[in-house]
This record gives structure tokens, sequence and C-alpha cells, in this order.
């Protein structure tokens, strides 16, 4: 089968465990290009879980993991550059500077020459780090350190992208410039899981939106099924349909 008509995310059956805890329990999903997926949850669900598995950065204990078609048992290497991931605890080659960092991503997923000069030039002012590109990435701020970790992520671009709270300390307007990014990312052809507790946003912008509770899918809904409910006026919003699934009260 070709590579384009391959979901671009295919979980089957995937469980991961800490000793006795089950983190993620028998989760199966798929998610098609062009998909804006929001992943929402409490904290403690397995989100950041999922993602460790889906990039192999945790070995799952049972289910399989395929990203564009490529297996992630048989192809542990080579699924990462299909992947760009910005986890939630940021782990950035401090030595580089913003720019020396694009390109080494660059060079690692074959974006070389005019084309990497071409990406790195426009990441970098989608970003507001173009003033900042000959600084250390351990010298920026928590904001611009996320922002590099986003252009990293972005550079290919890949087929799949995972961003694991990547909101988190984003300025209102960078929030806004990436999030517009991101959907034309994904009207190009991309796909996107973005965890997030920020729910009025993900309500905005996300094409489809999951549910996961103690590890397991407990809701998955489309846009226009989103769109219905809230209309229905049974759940005034995001907020409303993400406190009956999980089952909690805000007294
Ligand atoms: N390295 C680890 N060792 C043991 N338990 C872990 C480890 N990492 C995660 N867990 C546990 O696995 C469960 C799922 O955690 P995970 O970080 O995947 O949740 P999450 O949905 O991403 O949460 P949050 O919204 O708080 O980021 C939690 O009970 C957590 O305590």
């Amino acid at each position: 089968m070709n590579m384009e008509n391959q979901p671009r995310l295919n979980i089957k059956n995937l469980v991961k465990r800490y000793r006795r805890l089950v983190a993620v329990d028998d989760l199966s999903l798929t998610i098609n290009a062009g998909e804006f997926v929001g992943f929402i949850g409490p904290n403690g669900a397995g989100k950041s879980s999922t993602m460790g598995c889906i990039t192999g950065l945790l070995a799952p204990d049972g289910g399989s993991v395929e990203v564009a078609g490529l297996d992630g048992a048989q192809n542990p290497v080579e699924i990462r550059r299909h992947i760009g991931f910005v986890p939630q605890e940021l782990e950035l080659y401090d030595y580089l500077t913003g720019e020396e960092f694009l390109r080494f991503v660059g060079d690692i997923r074959g974006v070389t020459g005019a084309e990497q000069d071409k990406q790195v030039e426009e990441l970098l002012e989608l970003c507001e780090l173009v003033e900042a590109r000959h600084r250390l990435v351990k010298e920026y701020s928590g904001g611009m350190a996320r922002k590099i970790a986003i252009c990293a992520a972005l550079i290919g671009p890949p087929e799949l992208l995972l961003l694991d709270e990547s909101f988190v300390g984003l300025d209102p307007e960078s929030t806004l410039r990436i999030r517009r990014h991101l959907q034309k990312y994904c009207d190009q052809g991309g796909a996107i899981l973005l965890s997030s507790h920020i729910l009025d946003m993900l309500e905005r912008i996300c094409s489809r939106v999951v549910i996961l509770v103690d590890g397991k899918l407990k809701q998955d809904l489309s846009r226009a099924e989103l769109d219905e409910l809230i209309a229905s006026g049974k759940h005034p919003d995001l907020n409303a349909i993400y406190l009956e699934a999980t089952g909690k009260k805000i007294s």
C-alpha cells in the first residue's frame, strides 16, 4: 500500500505498565492525515505514557504502534524520523545555539542545504527567535525553550506531531501564531496529537477530541459530534463534556 494512504498513527491495544500500575490500558487509536486531535484526561490518565510509547522512548508492555505505516517494534529508529515530538519535560541540547539546534534536527530529518536554510528562517520567525538564534539554548527562558522545541519538531515537516502540553508558558501572541501554523500544517496533510488541559483552546482548534481516563479511551468525538453536543445545550462547552466523561465535579 502507498505510504500516503496509511494512517499517520495506528495504535492497537497498547498497554504500558509501571510495575503493578497500568498507565495505558488496552488503548486503540487511529489518526489520519489532516486530523488535529486534542488528547485530554485528568493528571495521571496516561497521556504522556502513550506518547512515550509512540516515540519508542518507553517500551510498551503490549499492543502495537505504527507511524506512517512503520511498525514501532520493527523500526524503532526509523520511526522517530517521522515524528516531531515536544515532550512535557524538555530535553534540549543545551550546548547548542537555537539555530544550531534546528540545523542539527534538520540534518537528522534529511532536510539540508537551501531547504534547511528556508525552513530554519521561517520557523525562527514563527517563534520570534530570530534575534536569539545565536544564543545558547540553555540561556533561553522557559517559553523560548518551548518555542525552539516546537520549531525543531516542525522541521521536515514530519508526518506526525506529538505535542505534550506544548503551550504551557507561551505568551498569548505566540500561542495564536503557533496555533495558526499548526492548523495550516494539518490542512496541508499533517497530523497532530496534542495533549493539553487548556480545554477552551482545544475546543476552538481541534478537529477531534479524545478523552483518556485511567489509561482507557473514554470518549472519541469528531468535530461534528462535539459541535452537536454543545449545540444541544446539554453540555455548554468541552469543559462540561470533560467533567461528565471523567466523573469529576467542581463544587
Ligand atoms: N516513570 C514512572 N514510574 C512509575 N510510574 C509512572 C512513571 N511515569 C508515569 N507513571 C504513572 O503512570 C500514570 C500515568 O502517568 P502519565 O504521566 O502518563 O499521565 P498524564 O496523563 O500524562 O498526566 P499529566 O496530565 O499529569 O501530565 C500515573 O499514575 C503516573 O504516576
